[in-house]
């Protein structure tokens, strides 16, 4: 057991039938950081943290989450991880008070007007404490969702896709509780499908197909993927798109808003490629692959292998 480590965890495998959700997955993460879980709808997320936090019993691996079994001691572990469903509910004719004073009482907690006050003020719901839950928008129903996970005081927060469509204000409000709490000593495990969010970690682990494909920081990931991306932009475009697609050297080719990305691993016919296409009405620029470039580029392997 390492101490430093919120979770260490080795070959994490989970069976539905004849499908295999997560296939053998390694995380060690310190504790204290913010970390993003990513990868394509189905890829294993939410069955990963569900086994992380003792919801879910793993059919193979081992490890600790907070230092403790994740097979023998999944109360201890509940006890000290706030867990953000993807789909978090409440009470709807209860005021946010009353929900989190709800949420108190599950867990026994002390001094439980104290904490609820507290927490109130801490996530800026203060003032809305008397709105009933029903009628709050994404962005404050998130925020309640937050509020409700932290009460009980967790060392680490597993949160599943917990900006899913909430507008980018309160995307953001929310990013800036998250390194708030981060900087109070939390460690925080968030999936999410937004690349801005993903850059704001300190280290991303990307899982396709349940299959981890690639851990580290946002550069160093980009730098290992050895991936080249040329840009295009210009009104010429939307025509370069079709005739570039499935050519030798552009593994991917792909939009971002009015630009088009043109990628693969092979710079030298890459380069061949680009130079033949160059003409007018487009302007091409050889850039650094963005993480969305190298997201496609993995997905696209794990779609080969699977
Ligand atoms: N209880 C279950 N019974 C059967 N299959 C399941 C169950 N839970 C998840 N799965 C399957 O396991 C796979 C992984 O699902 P999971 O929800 O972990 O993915 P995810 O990465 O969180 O996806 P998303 O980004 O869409 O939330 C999917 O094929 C899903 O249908």
């Amino acid at each position: 057991m390492t101490a430093e480590l919120a979770i260490d965890v080795r070959g994490l495998t989970k069976r539905f039938g004849k499908r295999t959700a997560v296939d053998h997955v390694d995380i060690r993460m310190p504790r204290g950081q913010v970390w993003g879980f990513l990868g394509p709808n189905g890829s294993g997320k939410t069955t990963t943290i569900r086994m992380l936090c003792g919801l879910l019993r793993a059919d193979e691996g081992e490890g600790t989450c907070l230092g403790y079994d994740i097979r023998r001691d999944s109360r201890k572990i509940k006890r000290q991880v706030g867990y953000m469903t993807q789909k978090f509910s409440f009470w709807d004719d209860l005021t946010i008070r009353e929900n989190l004073e709800f949420v108190a009482r599950l867990y026994e907690i002390r001094k439980a007007g104290e904490v609820v006050d507290r927490t109130l003020e801490t996530l800026g719901l203060t003032s809305r404490q008397t709105q009933l839950a029903g009628t709050l928008s994404g962005g404050w129903k998130q925020r309640l969702a937050l509020a409700a996970c932290t009460l009980h005081d967790p060392a680490m927060l597993l949160l599943d896709e917990p900006t899913a469509g909430v507008d980018p204000q309160a995307r953001r409000d929310f990013w800036d509780q998250i390194h708030r709490l981060a900087s109070e000593g939390l460690t925080v495990l968030v999936s999410t499908h937004y690349m801005d969010e993903a850059e704001r970690c300190d280290e991303i682990v990307y899982i396709a197909y349940g299959k981890l494909m690639t851990q580290g920081p946002v550069q160093s990931i980009i730098d290992q993927s050895g991936l080249h991306t040329y840009v295009a932009e210009g009104p010429g475009v939307r025509a370069l798109a079709d005739r570039l697609r499935g050519r030798d050297g552009a593994e991917h080719v792909a939009y971002f808003g009015s630009a088009l990305h043109v990628s693969g691993s092979d710079a030298a016919k890459l380069k061949a490629l680009i130079e033949a296409e160059r003409g007018d009405g487009v302007r091409w620029q050889s850039e650094r692959p963005s993480l969305e470039d190298v997201f496609i580029h993995l997905m696209g392997r794990a779609e080969d292998k699977s």
